[in-house]
Order: C-alpha cells, then sequence, then structure tokens
C-alpha cells in the first residue's frame, strides 16, 4: 500500500519566521474552522509566489493548503510537482487529506461505499440547521432528494420561466449608459429568480428588501469564526437566521390558512408532503416545518452565489473570447430570427440551445466555481491505495481535475467545442456527480441560457478592467466583479 505523503511540520511560528503577512495567518485559522466553506483573503499572486519561490521552505501544514487554494490551477498541481496525488496534512491539529483525479473522485461522489459523506463546518451546520440536505446522510438525504426533486424538475420550473424571461429583460434594460458591476447585477437577478420559485417573494418592495438583508448576514456567517457571542459576524448571522425562519412560519401558517396560494416551491411540499407542524403524524415521507425551513434555505444558500458566478464568469470568458461569442451570437439570432418579432423567449427556444450548453459547461470547467468537494466517514476506507482513517478531512481537489492536460487539452483555453463528445465519468464535476449531484442544475442552466440569450441579442460590451483575479471564497468570483459598459446593438 502507498504512503501518503505528508506536509513537513510547520506551525504560526514558522509562518511568521517565513514573513507571512497577517492576513495569510488569518486565513490559515478560518480555514481550519470553517472547512469546507473556505474563507481566505490572500492574494491569488502573492500565494503563487508563496508557493513557487521558496516551496520547500513554506512547504508545511496549513500554509500549502492555504497558499494552494488561491491558485488557478489548484492545489494539487502545486503538491504534484513534489509529493503525488494524494496529500495529507493538518489543519488546526485535524487530519486532512487532499486527493485528485477520476478514481478519488469516484470513491468520494459514487455514493457506492455507503459511509462517505459531505463534510460541513460545524458553522455550516449551525446556520442550515440539522435537517438540512447537507447536514443529514443515508435514508434521511435520499428521502429529502427524492421530495424536492419535484419542484425542481424541467416540468415545474416551466411555470417559472415567464418570471425569469421577464426579469432578465428587465435588468438587461437598466444596463447602457452606465458602468455596470456584473457579479453584483447577476446577484440581484438571481436572488429575485429563487426567492420567486422558492416562495413567490415580490421582486421588489419591503418584504423583498428584509430577505435579501437577513440572507446577506447569513451568507456571511460562513466565513466567519463560529463564536455565538453578541457583534460577531456569526452572531449577526444567527440572529438573522431567525428572522427569516420567523418570515417562513408566517407564509407557512397563511398558506395553511388558504391565504396566498402560489405555485411554487413551498406550496407543492406544503401540499403533498408536509406534516403540519412538527409532530403532526409520523408519516416519514412527509416533512416537518423544520426540514422545510432547513431545505428552503439550503437551497437558497447553495443557489444564490453559485449562479451569481457561473453568470458572470460565462460573460467574462464571452467578452474574452470573441470566437465563442460569435458562434453563441449565430445560434441566438437563428433563434430570434425564427421568432418572427417579439422579444420574449418561448420554453421551446431555451429548449434548443445546444452551444449554449456547451458555453455553460466549459465556463463551469474553466472557472470551477466550487473548488472543493470536502468529505468524511464514520470509518477507514481506501482512495487510490491510500487508506483514509475514519473522521479525517478528504478534499477532493476539482480546480486541478479541470485543468488535467490529460482530459482537457491546453486546459487555459476556453473553447466550449470540448463538450462536443461526451466525456469519461467523474472527470468533469460542473455539478457534481452522484447521490450528491446538485439538484439546481436545470434552474441554474435555466437561468443563464435565458439572460445570455437577451444580453447576446440586444446589447454589446466590453471591460472595464483587466484584472482576472480570484476572490477566493468558497465560491470563486472574480475579485474585480467584472465591471463593464454596455451599449444596444
Ligand atoms: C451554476 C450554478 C450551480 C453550480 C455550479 C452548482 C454546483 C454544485 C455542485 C458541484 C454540487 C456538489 C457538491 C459536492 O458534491 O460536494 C452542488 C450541490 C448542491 N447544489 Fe448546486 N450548483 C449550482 C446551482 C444550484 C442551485 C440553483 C441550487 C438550488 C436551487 C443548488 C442547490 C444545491 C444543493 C442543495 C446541493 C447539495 C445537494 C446534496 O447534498 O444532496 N445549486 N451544486
Amino acid at each position: 500500500m502507498a504512503a501518503i505523503v505528508e506536509a513537513p511540520n510547520g506551525d504560526e511560528k514558522n509562518a511568521r519566521e517565513h514573513g507571512l503577512a497577517s492576513d495569510r495567518r488569518d486565513a490559515l485559522v478560518s480555514v481550519g474552522l470553517l472547512q469546507p466553506f473556505w474563507c481566505l483573503r490572500l492574494r491569488q499572486e502573492e500565494a503563487a509566489q508563496v508557493c513557487m519561490s521558496s516551496s520547500v521552505r513554506l512547504c508545511y501544514q496549513s500554509t500549502v493548503s492555504i497558499s494552494a487554494l488561491h491558485l488557478d490551477h489548484g492545489f494539487s498541481l502545486f503538491v504534484a510537482v513534489s509529493h503525488g496525488r494524494v496529500f495529507k496534512t493538518s489543519i488546526l491539529g485535524r487530519p486532512t487529506v487532499f486527493v485528485t483525479g477520476r478514481e478519488a473522485s469516484r470513491v468520494l461522489l459514487s455514493g457506492k461505499d455507503g459511509s462517505v459523506r459531505l463534510n460541513l463546518s460545524y458553522a455550516g451546520k449551525q446556520v442550515l440547521g440539522p435537517t438540512s440536505l447537507l447536514t443529514t446522510a443515508g435514508e434521511e438525504h435520499k428521502q429529502l432528494r427524492r421530495l424536492i426533486a419535484e419542484p425542481l424538475s424541467v416540468d415545474s420550473l416551466k411555470r417559472h420561466f415567464q418570471f425569469i424571461d421577464d426579469w432578465a429583460i428587465k435588468t438587461l434594460e437598466g444596463w447602457p449608459g452606465r458602468p455596470v458591476l456584473v457579479l453584483e447585477e447577476a446577484s440581484t437577478f438571481t436572488l429575485k429568480v429563487i426567492t420567486s420559485i422558492m416562495m413567490s417573494l415580490e421582486p421588489a418592495g419591503g418584504e423583498q428588501d428584509e430577505f435579501r438583508a437577513n440572507f446577506k448576514l447569513i451568507s456571511s456567517t460562513f466565513a466567519s469564526l463560529p463564536l455565538k457571542i453578541p457583534g460577531t459576524t456569526f452572531h449577526r448571522g444567527i440572529q438573522a437566521r431567525n428572522r427569516m425562519y420567523a418570515m417562513l412560519d408566517s407564509m407557512i401558517s397563511r398558506r395553511r390558512n388558504g391565504e396566498h396560494e402560489r405555485h411554487d416551491f413551498l406550496q407543492t411540499l406544503l401540499r403533498k408532503h408536509s406534516k403540519e407542524g412538527e409532530d403532526g403524524g409520523d408519516d416519514a415521507n412527509k416533512l416537518t416545518d423544520t426540514q422545510l425551513k432547513d431545505n428552503v434555505l439550503t437551497l437558497l444558500i447553495a443557489g444564490h452565489d453559485t449562479t451569481t458566478a457561473a453568470l458572470t464568469w460565462l460573460i467574462k470568458f464571452l467578452g474574452d473570447n470573441p470566437h465563442a461569442l460569435q458562434i453563441l451570437r449565430e445560434e441566438h439570432g437563428r433563434i430570434r430570427d425564427a421568432r418572427n418579432g417579439g422579444t420574449h423567449l418561448t420554453w421551446s427556444e431555451v429548449n434548443s440551445m445546444p452551444y449554449t450548453n456547451k458555453v455553460i459547461s466549459e465556463t463551469l470547467r474553466k472557472a470551477t466555481i466550487l473548488p472543493w468537494f470536502s468529505r468524511k466517514a464514520p470509518q477507514d476506507f481506501t482512495v487510490d491505495g491510500h487508506t483514509i482513517k475514519r473522521d479525517w478531512s478528504v478534499n477532493l481537489d476539482v480546480v486541478s481535475m479541470h485543468h488535467d492536460e490529460d482530459v482537457f487539452p491546453d486546459p487555459e483555453k476556453f473553447d466550449p467545442s470540448r463538450f462536443d463528445k461526451p466525456l469519461k465519468p467523474y472527470s468533469f464535476l460542473g455539478f457534481g456527480s452522484g447521490p450528491q449531484m446538485c439538484p439546481g442544475m436545470h434552474l441554474a442552466k435555466l437561468e443563464i441560457c435565458v439572460f445570455i440569450h437577451h444580453l447576446i441579442c440586444r446589447y454589446k460590451w466590453k471591460p472595464l478592467d483587466e484584472d482576472s483575479s480570484l476572490h477566493a471564497t468558497l465560491v470563486r468570483m472574480p475579485k474585480n466583479k467584472y465591471p463593464i459598459a454596455v451599449e444596444p446593438l
């Protein structure tokens, strides 16, 4: 059996001796406590220098992990040079393994082993609640997946198509004539869409504003120390979560009283799969109110930043790649011309965008919005011939997989035609794979296809800043928020 490569020991004192800036040390603390909701503030270029210039001196424990997180190509490209495909280190005393490659991906994601499960941080568990999809495993997780599958299916999303189309048009009409930060606009658009689909929240007005404010505070807890002390980010986030749950309680009771019924995610679950309160019956196939609320919040958290980042990167990559943009313009021009007038997309049109779908996949490959998938198991298991002990944190480095030259030649190139042919299983993980594969994939693709159609058909844009560095939170986003100037075509 091959030995797992261990990083040489080191500690924070070493970090100071080697001149690490204080924000790097802060980052180190964050990684240990918040994994997998990494929150780091290192500059990507600084981190690259750390690794390249003095790899031996600085190749110790946590610092390696942190530095590598900020490299475009992920942790293991760096580690692979000196170590191999499985790498063990320790983050604040906790054994942590990094793995890469299709075989590791199969073992961690296929669920065949039955015991490997998602490894959510303490902060994540506190915020999302004990019955969230992300905190449950085994049968309980399977049952939750079954129940949420229907309201997120393509058929159910059809009911929301008109809303998405209207808001994409409305959002874009406000873009010409001013500098636009794409990330911020995409964030507003995707929040309006997901809150409408989940609970029919009006896209503007007091309730939307209140919800948005609470949501922002809740999201920020993933990047905070989980201290329940008044005045801390974590404490503020937990209070915002309580306010959001109170809003949801009031919505649920209004709906049960027959008021404000809508065709949305909440209504579908209430009508078909709800237990009426916490102890209303013992049907295992029905959800308690706590399960309902935990999972509404989970879908909002898991679906908002990811779709925002994907839409922003996609617009940026098109701006950087005129050839791909041209082919995309032709696809959408054909759709528009066949429509014989009218601005709005139709449902059948949105289902005939083959090149757009490849552009989405290539965006998710090149940007790798979720760079790590973190897992652990209640018993020892084996990856690539290496034993991973029970309760160790094991992280699949997706960035390096998406930049593996053997699978994606010339990986820096933005080339949607890579997806002309099917890829081998477990080599492309844009939406993950296996039992934990993204349940919001159809919604995310729908939002992006609709938005891109209206952008491409009616506008052109140019970037106002060429900085391509990453804001390396859990979800990778362009640090400059991609500022552009927009003109009608
Ligand atoms: C382009 C946008 C999106 C991307 C790139 C994305 C990516 C992913 C990936 C890679 C995973 C698997 C993570 C792992 O195995 O550790 C995942 C899981 C998940 N996603 Fe998404 N996602 C997106 C949009 C959405 C949306 C819109 C929703 C909600 C409506 C959503 C809800 C979830 C949930 C709840 C999980 C956890 C599933 C489980 O544990 O069973 N995602 N997503």
